[in-house]
């Protein structure tokens, strides 16, 4: 899989979309164009994930759209999910791997260029970067305010993979991040709690290939 050419990926939280379920927002996001999708809930018990999972399933493969999990192995297999998204306290790269099959989509969370480097020579396939602006949607104690479009750069000039900026972002300061280096943006809250989560992903796909 060319994970170069994601360029708007969709990563889900049933608690921050205004009463709609996860299938629903991903249903209107898929139309509005996003090139991959992550499932990641952190408030839901695994049996509900596994039926979340399997409704996205089988619509990103409709839409002909990669489906990944965030953090879990297990339930990337269960619901043949495309891979996983690991953060630096998940299970490594090999393991991943191993579980899923060579053909699997690894990425990595990354914050600076020392973890990028590492993440690639663990041989990780895109590198989640951020939290590059400030974001409510996850705990970045240490960085508040966000690593900035500067660290972004950063990062990408130390590796070869794709980065994909998070934390943050939507149409509005989408582009500083591209520009920095990043092949791609992620976000949570600026397609899930938008009123018309079609139509913001549009727009945030308007604002980075243009
Ligand atoms: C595309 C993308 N990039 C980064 C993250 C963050 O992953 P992680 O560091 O494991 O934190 P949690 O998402 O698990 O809270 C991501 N999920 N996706
Ligand atoms: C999962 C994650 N990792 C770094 S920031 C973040 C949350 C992104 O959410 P939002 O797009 O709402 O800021
Ligand atoms: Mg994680």
């Amino acid at each position: 899989m060319n994970t170069t050419e994601w360029q708007t990926y969709l990563v889900t939280a049933e608690s921050r979309s205004a009463g709609r379920t996860t299938p629903e927002v991903v249903g209107a996001a898929l139309d509005g164009g996003v090139d991959v999708v992550q499932l990641r809930d952190k408030a839901t018990s695994a049996r509900e994930r596994y039926e979340t999972g399997l409704q996205l399933r089988e619509l990103t493969a409709d839409a002909g759209v990669p489906l990944l999990v965030n953090d879990r192995i297990d339930l990337a297999a269960a619901i043949d999910a495309d891979g996983v998204h690991l953060g630096q306290s998940d299970l490594p790269v090999a393991v991943a791997r191993e579980q899923l099959g060579e053909d699997a989509v690894v990425g990595v969370s990354a914050s600076t260029a020392e973890q990028a480097r590492a993440a690639e020579a663990a041989g990780a396939d895109y590198l989640g970067v951020g939290a590059v602006y400030g974001t409510d949607s996850k705990d970045v104690s240490g960085d508040r305010d966000g690593i900035g479009t500067e660290r972004v750069a950063a990062v990408a000039d130390a590796v070869e993979l794709p980065v994909i900026g998070i934390g943050g972002i939507d149409a509005n300061n989408a582009a500083p991040v591209i520009e920095a280096g990043a092949t791609g943006v992620a976000v949570l809250s600026a397609i899930t709690a938008a009123e018309d989560p079609e139509t913001a992903a549009a727009a945030l796909r308007e604002t980075v290939t243009e």
